[in-house]
């Protein structure tokens, strides 16, 4: 058993849904699980019909009028006239539009939880309906029904015992009796019940397929990806960059952890957790091997890996009575990071000084830093980088850094970071 996953980039247009029906077909065999995310930037645009539910319900009518719009464009290149998909996306309209009409009145995270799924919803009724006009049967699953969550709308918790049963109550006995054992599901998106749909975290899908991996007892993942495999560094940051074939789970994880966005921080625990190798692999030149993520550790140190986060944000945040920051102070500005959601990016502290580097579009960094002011003196510096050098040496350092003005280092074994300006 299988899992593809593919992303908003690999089915933005019709052209890429010709050629990701193209890989499943060269890969050839089932059981084979096939996670889909919103076609191109689906997701962006219904967050934008979000926003304006809560503001003005018209806006929100004609943005998701785009997005209908945008998908039938789709369909028309790829189906005749007379297909069944203009129904199912009538289907889904409605649905939406139901919500879109009467959905102000919940939170907005419990929303965005309803409203926002309907990209990935879209894009696998076209793929799956695709799928079988090329001559490949398969079953469409509805992710909401089977990955389950906790309440956390917006950036939920999987519930493992009872996603394991439900995968193996639906995608697995499918995959398991069907003639023609391709399943295509949604990437992102879960449920805490039957009327309370969650998702997982923007960028989500490459976790989706990990965590059905897991449950399916997978024999390897697959992420298709616009590049060769991971590389050493992103390529829309560095000129020159070099595919790094094979990787141990370890080095992936902090690669991810750092800001790699190749892959989703959260997609490597349950791979490893079960020892199923991970793929990264190019859509585009799709007989070209990428890169494997499994145990092995031998080539991790081969070659240097750099990850640049920018728009970084340093807070330092003082004790206002020159009182040492001691592990009260800490256990309370940590409280509050955590209430508010914002991800510390790098942290390090002195006598009376506590600094962190945050990115600069947190959602609620200012909130956060009303509440800390009541209590502490913050004072902040904005536009920096933060630079992670996995595997350094000197010589790579000092290139990389030798012009810039450096807020903070840390230097461990193998890791590097800078915030500098
Ligand atoms: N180390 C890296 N190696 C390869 N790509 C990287 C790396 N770091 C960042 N990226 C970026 O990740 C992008 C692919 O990920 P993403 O856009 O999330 O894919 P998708 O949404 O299709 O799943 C690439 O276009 C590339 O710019
Ligand atoms: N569509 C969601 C989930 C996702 O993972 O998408 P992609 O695979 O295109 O990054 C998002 O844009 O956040």
């Amino acid at each position: 058993m299988r899992v593809f996953k593919f992303g908003g980039a690999s089915v933005r247009d019709a052209e890429s849904v010709r050629n990701a029906i193209q890989i499943i077909k060269n890969e050839g065999k089932g059981p084979l699980l096939i996670v889909v995310s919103a076609m191109g930037k689906t997701t962006n645009a219904m967050e934008r019909v979000l926003i304006e539910v809560l503001k003005n319900r018209e806006n929100a009518r004609a943005i998701f009028k785009q997005v209908i719009d945008d998908h039938l464009e789709i369909v028309n290149e790829l189906f005749e006239a007379e297909s069944h998909i203009y129904n199912e996306i009538d289907m889904l309209s409605e649905q939406a539009n139901e919500i879109i009409d009467t959905g102000n009145t919940g939170k907005p995270d419990y929303l965005y939880d309803q409203l926002v799924p309907f990209g990935e919803l879209l894009s696998t009724k076209i793929f799956s309906e695709f799928l079988k006009h090329e001559g490949v049967n398969n079953q469409w699953f509805d992710a909401r029904d089977i990955i389950k969550t906790d309440y956390q709308y917006k950036s939920a918790n999987v519930d493992w015992k009872r996603t394991e049963i439900q995968v193996e109550n639906t995608i697995a006995q499918f995959l398991k009796n069907s003639a023609s054992p391709f399943a295509v599901t949604q990437g992102f998106i879960a449920g805490a019940d039957a009327l309370n749909p969650t998702t997982l975290g923007r960028e989500g899908s490459d976790y989706s397929a990990s965590i059905f991996a897991f449950a399916l007892h997978a024999k390897n993942v697959t992420i298709w990806k616009d590049v060769p495999g991971v590389l050493n560094a992103d390529p829309k940051h560095f000129k020159e960059t070099t595919l790094l074939d094979h990787i141990s789970y370890r080095e992936a994880i902090e690669l991810a952890y750092y800001g790699a966005s190749v892959i989703h921080p959260k997609t490597i625990q349950p791979l490893q957790n079960k020892k199923i190798p991970l793929y990264v692999r190019s859509f585009k030149n799709f007989n070209e091997p990428g890169t494997l993520i499994d145990s092995s550790s031998n080539n991790d140190e081969t070659v240097p890996s750099f990850i640049i986060r920018k728009d970084q944000r340093l807070v330092s945040i003082s004790t206002r009575d020159f009182s040492f920051i001691v592990e009260d102070h800490l256990s309370d500005i940590f409280e509050e990071f955590a209430r508010f959601r914002v991800k510390i990016n790098m942290m390090q502290n002195s006598a009376i000084n506590f600094s962190v580097s945050v990115d600069e579009n947190s959602f609620q960094l200012n909130e956060l830093i009303d509440e800390l002011s009541k209590r502490y003196q913050i004072l902040y510096n904005q536009g920096l980088e933060l630079l992670t050098i996995r595997h350094f040496n000197d010589e790579i350092f000092k290139k990389l850094t030798s012009d810039r003005k450096i807020l903070l280092e840390q230097k461990t074994r193998n890791t590097l970071r800078v915030l500098m300006r």
